[in-house]
């Protein structure tokens, strides 16, 4: 487990600007030394308005997209193209204005799929291809992903892990189906803490008056099961990346030592 540093931004918009910045590096370093890179994106405001701003950096050109595996943290569980959609968005800012390999697109299945209504098979289907794509290296159930992003619910919630459902108490399991979420939609699919424990980097992203609460509850100690938020964390680093506004409720022991 690594022990969350914190970086403070200005503006929701500096800090999506920075936090592209910094995905670039990390992927052109991973392809650089590991010969591809892979990325695990978020859905919601932030996530989305980090790839805009990826979208719009000159230096996004120095990424190899044809040598980078994208996969997702969560999906809101509707018929494919759906604007509600977290792949449908993250199409829109980004994913259609770069050369991606359409192969290593791993967009988790839509409820007109294979897999009809049934969240919970298109889960499991999701978790077998995380489990084709992990090598040994990797523990067997999902690979070693170099940065998994997450943007922070205003109830504490990561990816579509909400405060005591039972997808949050899951220890086995890679990805899970979620039924009745307190945020519409209702079902959905989501990665899970171990799955998001098996990256090297976790970023978590939280920008806007709304996520104050919720940033000074995850990194005060609560416990997972209550805040989501607090049971996410890489193996080699955890990041949160705020704005002043998400910022200022932060105790103020964290708080100095996060500004810039
Ligand atoms: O529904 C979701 O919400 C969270 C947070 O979204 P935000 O708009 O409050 O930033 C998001 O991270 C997740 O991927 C998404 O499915």
């Amino acid at each position: 487990m690594s022990t969350p540093q914190l970086v403070v931004h200005h503006d929701k918009e500096l800090m999506a600007q920075a936090a592209a910045a910094r995905l670039i590096t990390k992927i052109v370093d991973a392809q650089a030394s590991r010969g591809s890179a892979s990325v695990v994106l978020t859905g919601g405001r932030n996530g989305n308005g980090l790839l805009a701003a990826l979208a719009a950096a000159p230096a996004r050109d120095a990424v190899d997209w044809a040598r980078l595996d994208l996969w997702w943290g969560d999906e809101r569980f509707l018929p494919e193209g759906d604007p509600e959609r977290n792949v449908t968005q993250a199409r829109e800012a980004l994913l259609d204005s770069v050369p991606l390999d359409p192969k290593r697109v791993h967009a988790m299945p839509a409820s007109d799929g294979p897999y009809g209504a049934d969240a919970d098979a298109a889960a499991a289907a999701y978790a077998e291809e995380l489990a084709r794509a992990a090598g040994p290296e990797n523990h067997g159930a999902a690979p070693t992903f170099d940065v998994l992003m997450l943007g922070v619910g205003p109830d504490t919630h990561v990816a579509s892990l909400f405060p005591e459902l039972p997808a949050v108490r899951e220890t086995e399991r890679t990805v899970v189906g979620v039924h009745g979420a307190p945020k519409p939609p209702p079902t959905r699919i989501t990665l899970t803490l171990p799955a998001i424990r098996a990256a090297r980097e976790v970023w978590l992203l939280a920008a806007g008056e709304d996520k104050a609460q919720a940033a000074a509850i995850a990194l005060s100690g609560a416990g997972e099961i209550q805040a989501p938020a607090a049971g996410a964390y890489g193996r080699q680093r955890t990041l949160w990346l705020l704005d002043s506004a998400a910022a200022s409720q932060l105790p103020r022991s964290l708080y100095p030592a996060a500004s810039p």
